[in-house]
Formats: structure tokens, C-alpha cells, sequence
């Protein structure tokens, strides 16, 4: 398959280049190799992306929504034709194996494609009778919506945005993380082959600058970020100038509280997706596991167990079922993160090391004997490491795992349904799982509270973020005036 795109950029249905920019190298994470070489947006092509949108997304709220539904659709009918292509693509961006990539990745982009597609033409109004007069509102589309993305996941990022937005009949500048830059362009190729208007949709690369640019344009509309909690603090404070609307996909550092009455087995798996999945890359993983200290024994000798069935290679490899980290970088700071974990007296119970040879691998790492106050239990690692942390009473676990700034998800595993009831009610969370954890399916809220995020993507909720409300007062009578 070939890495090197046509050019850096989509804008205005077409590829298009500006070597001026500045080079963004694109490494496969599994061989450390470059495998592409693109160029970062210069303020012309910013300018061109902008322009497109605004002109496009007027013409494109024109259509009928069943119209621009049926565009969405088709798109990801291609989107699961292209299934195979399209996880290779997303193995080399990020080096998540292909065995997660060919289910997850372009799936779950065709998913929102579809869901908002057919959500498209439900998107109304209402009628509210005052008398003889009255009121209907209609809903709008908000005009030019900026997307910014986040490494891990960029073909489900970039259509997370880009289906909510579209179906409203919005217009998206999209920024994929300069890590990740390869995925969104294929989206956008897509959007136009199904028969979406030229600069409806346009991807344009960059480092953190180039988001910042689009986001201080008055153009814009609307700011959609899928980042870490400093980048959101900012990109949040840039919009809140410019009054535009938000959502904020923001870091987490979720609970996972595990009962001694839980299936232990299903208890385990929920920890393995919740910590080890994308070899740990997951904004919402429940990377503190507290666990109950009748079962500690017994989930960490089962856990042990099954973390020895982790297949490390090379990340095509159907078979291979754990991937190297995105980059050299964000592995050394995972291993600073178990060098101090380490050192303030946490239990290495297995992994901890990198493995030696080409790629960025990093071997999955759980630590028990994690106490509330240790780095590994406060920061995001956003790495393959599981904190695991005692406990005895309910009351006493809930009150430690809505200990943080962050509030993105929580899950809960026990046999008592009504327990697990009141830990959902009481987490501190916008993401909550009983007896599962990290299932995000396009029907469902996602998204986080407290410093986690601002707003939900996904589900009917999406559609209250990309679009907005007026009011229409009818009189039915003569105007009364004072005087
Ligand atoms: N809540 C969610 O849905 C979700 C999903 C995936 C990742 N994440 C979070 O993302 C983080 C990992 O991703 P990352 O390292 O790419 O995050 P990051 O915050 O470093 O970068 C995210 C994006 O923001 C851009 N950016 C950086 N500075 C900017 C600025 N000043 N103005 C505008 N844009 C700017 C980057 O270029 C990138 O495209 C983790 O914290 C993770 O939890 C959250
Ligand atoms: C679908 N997952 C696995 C919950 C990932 C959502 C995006 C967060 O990083």
C-alpha cells in the first residue's frame, strides 16, 4: 500500500500542497521508519480551507436534510467496502494492530456516517401555541465548524465530527494530529466520492499553530477538539474570544471499581479493554482498578495469567494483538511514568520494560499496592499501565474514585445490580459502565464532565453541539403598543 498521499492537504474537493509548510515526518510506530512526508498548512492554505467552507456550507445546509443523509450514508456504505484499505491505512498512522484497527476504526466512522445520515431529516423544530399566536423554532446548522483531532484514533475522530456536523448542515475545517495526519485525508475522499459538495469538507495538516489559526478566524463557528486537558484549556479560552460554540474530548483518569462478588473472569476482560486495548491509548480507560480486597488475590493471579496471552509484533499481522506505542516520545514518558511508580513504592506485578528493537514497544504493565496519592494514580499515563488500588467499604471507593480533576468515565463490577446502580448514580463521570467497560456505540452519549470535556459526541445528544435553536414569534392579531 502506498503511505504518501497524493498531497498534504483536501480543500475544496481536491488535493492540494504547499511545500512552504513545515515538514511533518509521518513514522510507522512499528518499525520507527518514515513513511510519509507531508507539510504543515501555511496561512494560505488556512485561508483557502476557510474560504471553501464558508462558501460550501451554504449550499449545503440549502439541500433537504433527507438529501444530505443520503450522502452520509453512502459514504459509509464506501467507508465499509474500503474496510481492509482503510485498517491497514490506520495501523501504519498509529500502529494499533490491525486485528483492532479492521474492527473498530473505519467501523465505527462508518457507524456515525450512518447513524447521523439517517438522523438527518429528524433534525426539526417544534410548534408552541400561545393563544391565537405562536412560536416554532428551527434548528440551524452553526456555519463553519473547526475539528481537531488527538493520535489515537483518527479515522473514528475525524468522523465523529465530521457525521454530527454534516448532517446539521454544517461545514468542518478538519486538523488531525500531526502524529496521525494520513486517515482523515482518506475520509474526505470519501465524503466528496459519495457526493458531498466541494469544501464541505476539507483536512488540512498542522501542528498545534496551525489549530490555534483556525480557531481565532472569525469564520468559524464552532470548535470541536479531541485532545489532552492543556491543549483543551487553551483551545477553550481561544474560542471563548471569538463566543464560539465548544466541545471539548478532553483526557481522563477513570475508575474502575471491581466487587468482591464480580464475575472475576468478565471483571478481568473489562480491565484488559479498559487498560490494554490500543496498547493503553484510550482517553476514557479505567486506569485506576480498585479493587476489593477479598478478590485482590485472585484478580491480579488471573490478570497475570491472561496478560501472558498478549501477542506482540509486527501490528499487520492479523494475529498479533498488541501494537507498539505511537511514537518514541510518548513512550518515554510512559516509561517515566513506571520509573516513578517504581519509585514511590507501587508493587510491579508484571511488565515495565521496553522491548528492545525497531518500533516503539512497550510491554503492558500493571503495578499493585497503588495508593491514592501516587503519580501513576493521579496523572494520565495514556500508556499500557493498570494502577491497581485497594479498598473495602462502597462508600469509601466512591468517594476515592471521584478523587480528580478528571471525569471522563467510570465502570463498576459487582453481582448487585442495585450497588452498581448507585456507584453509576454516584460517579463523577459522563461515561458510565456496569459490568463492561470502553464499549462506545454511535447510539450512546460520549464524552466527559469536570476538567474531562465540555458537550457529547455521539447519539441524539450530538446534534444539540452542532446546531442551534431560533425562535419564530407569529402574531395572529394587531400590534398593542403603549403609546
Ligand atoms: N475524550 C475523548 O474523546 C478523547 C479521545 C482521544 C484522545 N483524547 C485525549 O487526547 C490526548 C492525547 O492526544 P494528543 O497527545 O494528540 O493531545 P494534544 O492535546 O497534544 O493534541 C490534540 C490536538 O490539538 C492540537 N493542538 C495542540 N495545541 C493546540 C493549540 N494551542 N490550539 C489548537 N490546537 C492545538 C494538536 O496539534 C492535536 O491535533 C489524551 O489526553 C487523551 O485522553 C480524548
Ligand atoms: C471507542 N473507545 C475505545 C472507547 C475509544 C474512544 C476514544 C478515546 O480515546
Amino acid at each position: 500500500m502506498t503511505t504518501q498521499p497524493t498531497a498534504s492537504h483536501f480543500i475544496d474537493g481536491q488535493y492540494v500542497e504547499d511545500t512552504a509548510g513545515e515538514v511533518i515526518d509521518v513514522i510507522y510506530p512499528a518499525t520507527g521508519k518514515s513513511i510519509a512526508t507531508l507539510h504543515a498548512a501555511t496561512p494560505a492554505i488556512v485561508e483557502q480551507a476557510l474560504a471553501s467552507a464558508k462558501r460550501a456550507q451554504k449550499e449545503w445546509a440549502s439541500w433537504t436534510a433527507t438529501d444530505r443523509g443520503r450522502v452520509l450514508r453512502k459514504a459509509a456504505d464506501i467507508m465499509r467496502e474500503r474496510n481492509h484499505e482503510l485498517s491497514v491505512l490506520e495501523t501504519y498512522d498509529t500502529g494499533k494492530p490491525y486485528q483492532e484497527t479492521s474492527v473498530a476504526d473505519a467501523t465505527s466512522g462508518a457507524e456515525a456516517l450512518e447513524y447521523f445520515g439517517g438522523l438527518a431529516a429528524s433534525i426539526t423544530g417544534e410548534h408552541i401555541q400561545l393563544g391565537e399566536d405562536f412560536v416554532y423554532t428551527r434548528r440551524e446548522p452553526l456555519g463553519v465548524c473547526v475539528g481537531i483531532g488527538a493520535w489515537n484514533y483518527p479515522t473514528q475522530i475525524a468522523c465523529w465530527k465530521a457525521a454530527p456536523a454534516l448532517a446539521c448542515g454544517n461545514a468542518m475545517v478538519f486538523k488531525p494530529s500531526e502524529m496521525t495526519p494520513l486517515c482523515a485525508l482518506k475520509v474526505a475522499e470519501i465524503l466528496v466520492e459519495a457526493g458531498a459538495p466541494a469544501g464541505v469538507y476539507n483536512v488540512i495538516q498542522g501542528y498545534g499553530a496551525v489549530g490555534a489559526s483556525l480557531i481565532s478566524d472569525p469564520r468559524v463557528d464552532k470548535v470541536s477538539l479531541t485532545g489532552s486537558v492543556p491543549t483543551g484549556r487553551k483551545v477553550y479560552a481561544a474560542a471563548a474570544e471569538g463566543m464560539r460554540h465548544v466541545t471539548m474530548e478532553l483526557g481522563g483518569k477513570s475508575p474502575l471499581v471491581i466487587f468482591d462478588d464480580a464475575d472475576l473472569e468478565n471483571a478481568v476482560s473489562g480491565a484488559i479493554l479498559g487498560n490494554f486495548y490500543s496498547t493503553g491509548q484510550v482517553c476514557s480507560n479505567g486506569t485506576r482498578v480498585f479493587v476489593q480486597k477479598g478478590i485482590k488475590d485472585a484478580f491480579l493471579k488471573r490478570m497475570t495469567e491472561r496478560l501472558a496471552g498478549i501477542k506482540m509484533g509486527d501490528p499487520q499481522d492479523p494475529d498479533v494483538n498488541f501494537g507498539p506505542m505511537v511514537s518514541e516520545r510518548q513512550r518515554d514518558i510512559v516509561e517515566g511514568f513506571i520509573a516513578k511508580g517504581n519509585e514511590e513504592g507501587a508493587t510491579l506485578v508484571t511488565g515495565g520494560k521496553r522491548v528492545d528493537g525497531e518500533g516503539f514497544y512497550l510491554e503492558a504493565t500493571v503495578f499493585a499496592d497503588v495508593t491514592d496519592g501516587m503519580t501513576i494514580a493521579r496523572d494520565e499515563i495514556f500508556g499500557p499501565v493498570m494502577s491497581v488500588l485497594d479498598f473495602d467499604t462502597e462508600e469509601e471507593v466512591l468517594e476515592r474514585a471521584n478523587a480528580t480533576e478528571f471525569g471522563l468515565a467510570a465502570g463498576v463490577f459487582t453481582a448487585d445490580l442495585t450497588r452498581a446502580h448507585r456507584m453509576a448514580a454516584g460517579f463523577e463521570a459522563g461515561t458510565c459502565y456496569i459490568n463492561t467497560y470502553n464499549l462506545a456505540p454511535v447510539e450512546a452519549p460520549f464524552g466527559g464532565s469536570k476538567m474531562s470535556g465540555v458537550g457529547r459526541e455521539n447519539s441524539k445528544a450530538a446534534i444539540e453541539h452542532y446546531s442551534q435553536i431560533k425562535g419564530v414569534y407569529v402574531a395572529m392579531g394587531e400590534v398593542e403598543a403603549p403609546f
